[in-house]
């Protein structure tokens, strides 16, 4: 762990990189105040100018140290206290994205709390100490009393697109999870769908318990819920570019078949073909309306080598013989004995050299990560066990369920490219 003085040391160096990069850019200073150019779509939304890689690394730097020097100014006692302001925030977003509050205000608009309030049908001291709690965060501004305007924070919620639909889930979730501690002691270690968290929370509101199902009969749930998708894929650390980029896909014969297992709307497929003018690729998944949106979007140009096929992945693997069968986001989904499952049904159709490929992330083993690093992880992990009892796993628990289907598996060295928070998880079939 690194003391006070090297932290300020390395906030100090690192903000100085990222400063003499702006100035020489001639970009502003970092500010949450609304320019009069902002309300357009920033086509970047996880990073606010495209930075050189050693510039990015620097600004990444200089949020772990400060992170880490507020957890180090802080005492002891504070540390735990400062857990509920850390949760009460997410009840001001869920506020917000719950009423649509950031769409009522134009980028360079004031507006009172009442005006706002009677607007979304809401008390105005409601909403105003809701606000005035999300402005702690620099979400939204009072620039005079009672008068409310966008900050940078607030405005995204409007332009980046999804950006709310996820905010709204995200807070949803964490409502949920704090059934947690509740579930994990009525169901210790248990792997059903309908023993968790988010059962115990759902079954409070009336509805299925399990999430699975709850998608299934809800349709407006589930546009919301690809919206989500979609804007986590847009962060640059998970997105599927990363994939194709860090992938080593010379290892495959130039006229590869690569099979997109629950691929949705053929993101991965897509940029695989788009990229590697040989490979023919199969998108398959469950839901048929996902299946019709991706075959009537796909590109003109790739119409000969992306098809698409309702497939249930419980049951065996249609596509015999393919190259890869890659899984992005499928597995973080399921608990062990549904992975080693998933991975059984894929057997029949396997041939020597085929390759299962999963993209997905691969916890930190111990020491190999800070605090900072870790805690997307940890929450994501957790997230997955009160959704469905499912799990992000560690390069152990990924060779532990390889090693429990098959011995026939033979698993690869893990790849983690640098700057991505997602892995490429990889074995190779040798009957
Ligand atoms: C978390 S999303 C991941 C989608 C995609 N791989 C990506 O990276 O964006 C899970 C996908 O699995 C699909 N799915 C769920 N159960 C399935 C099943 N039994 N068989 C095939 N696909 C399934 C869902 O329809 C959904 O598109």
């Amino acid at each position: 762990m690194a003391g006070f003085t090297s932290l300020t040391e390395r906030l100090f160096r690192s903000i100085k990189i990222y400063q003499d990069y702006l100035h020489s850019a001639g970009l502003p200073q970092p500010s949450h105040t609304v320019a009069s150019s902002d309300g357009t779509v920033n086509p970047a939304p996880f990073t606010v100018h495209s930075l050189p890689d050693d510039v990015a690394a620097a600004l990444e730097d200089a949020k772990e140290a400060s992170h880490e020097l507020h957890l180090l100014l802080l005492s002891p006692v504070e540390q735990i206290t400062s857990f509920v302001p850390n949760f009460s925030r997410t009840l001001s977003l869920s506020f917000i994205t719950k009423y649509r509050i950031a769409e009522k205000l134009a980028p360079s608009e004031k507006k009172s709390f009442k005006a706002l309030a009677d607007e979304c049908n809401l008390d105005e001291n409601d909403l105003r100490r809701m606000l005035r709690l999300a402005m702690t965060d620099h979400i939204f501004d009072e620039p005079e009393r009672n008068m409310v305007a966008h900050t940078k924070a607030s405005l995204a919620l409007v332009t980046v697109p999804n950006l709310a639909f996820w905010a709204e889930g995200f807070t949803g979730t964490c409502a949920s999870m704090t059934e947690l501690p509740v579930a994990m002691g009525r169901w210790p270690g248990s792997e059903k769908e309908t023993e968790t968290a988010g059962a115990l929370y759902r079954k409070m509101k009336g509805l299925p318990e399990s999430f699975w199902e709850h998608l299934k009969l809800n349709p407006e749930l589930a546009v919301k819920f690809g919206k989500r998708m979609e804007f986590i894929s847009s962060n640059p650390t998970v997105a599927v570019a990363g994939f194709v980029k860090a992938y080593d896909f010379s290892k495959l014969p130039p006229d590869a078949i690569f099979v997109d297992v629950g691929g949705s709307h053929g993101k991965a497929a897509i940029a695989v073909a788009e990229t590697h003018p040989s490979i023919r690729c199969i998108v398959q998944d469950i839901s048929q309306p996902t299946i019709n949106a991706a075959r009537t979007n796909l590109p003109a140009h790739l119409k000969d080598r992306v098809e698409f096929q309702v497939y249930d992945f419980w049951h065996e693997q249609p596509i015999k013989g393919a190259d890869v069968y890659f899984f992005r986001w499928i597995f973080h989904d399921w608990s062990d004995t549904h992975a080693v499952k998933l991975l059984k049904t894929l057997i029949p159709s396997l041939k020597a050299g085929s390759r299962v490929v999963i993209n997905e992330r691969c916890l930190p083993s111990h020491g190999e990560a800070s605090a900072y690093k870790q805690r997307q992880h940890r929450i994501t992990d957790l997230m997955m066990k009160s959704l469905a009892n499912a799990k992000e796993r560690d390069a152990e628990e990924w060779k532990a369920i390889f090693d429990a289907t098959d011995p026939r598996f033979k698993f690869q060295p893990i790849v983690k490219p640098p700057g991505l928070q997602i892995a490429i998880i990889e074995a190779i079939w040798d009957p």
